[in-house]
């Protein structure tokens, strides 16, 4: 199964130990095609697009995000990117889970957790602690 993980890098790189952590699991279930967005030597400034611009990294991620079956987003830091990637999964019909820590203090976006459906858009409240086990559940349920 090819999975397409979403985490900030631009939005600033506060969680990159939690998404090097979901990023570890997901490999449980599939090939996890952004790798490097959990990559700690990647910096707010994001992959080096001197060589071959944003629009070689836009237009990869979206070849990526097709071939995904499933999009899993950590969605607690705000990231332009990560809420661009969301918005054009869902116009893709793909299965998605998004990730929220409460104990951020922050509130998430409506447009993210009012987007959640009985079908293809989750939103789920976690624990730091709970990663591995709420993603567990998510895709024993898509199994089933
Ligand atoms: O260098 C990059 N490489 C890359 O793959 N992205 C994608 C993957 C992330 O899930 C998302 C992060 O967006 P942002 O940088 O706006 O926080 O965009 C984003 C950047 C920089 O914007």
């Amino acid at each position: 199964m090819k999975i397409y993980f979403c985490g900030s890098i631009r939005g600033g790189r506060d969680d990159v130990h939690l998404y090097r952590r979901i990023v570890d699991k997901l490999r449980d279930y599939g090939t996890v095609l952004t790798e490097h967005v959990s990559s700690s030597e990647l910096t707010d400034r994001g992959e080096d697009a001197k060589a071959a611009g944003d629009k070689l990294i836009h237009d990869r991620d979206m070849d990526w995000l097709r071939q995904a079956e499933v999009v899993v987003a950590e969605v607690t830091q705000p990231s332009l990117g990560v809420g661009y990637e969301l918005g054009r999964a869902v116009d893709m019909k793909k299965k998605i889970l998004c990730l929220f820590r409460l104990s951020s203090g922050r509130t998430l976006s409506a447009m993210i957790r009012g987007a959640e459906d009985s079908d293809l858009f989750l939103v789920r409240d976690y624990r730091e602690d709970e990663a591995e086990n709420v993603l567990e559940q998510f895709f024993t349920n898509l199994r089933m």
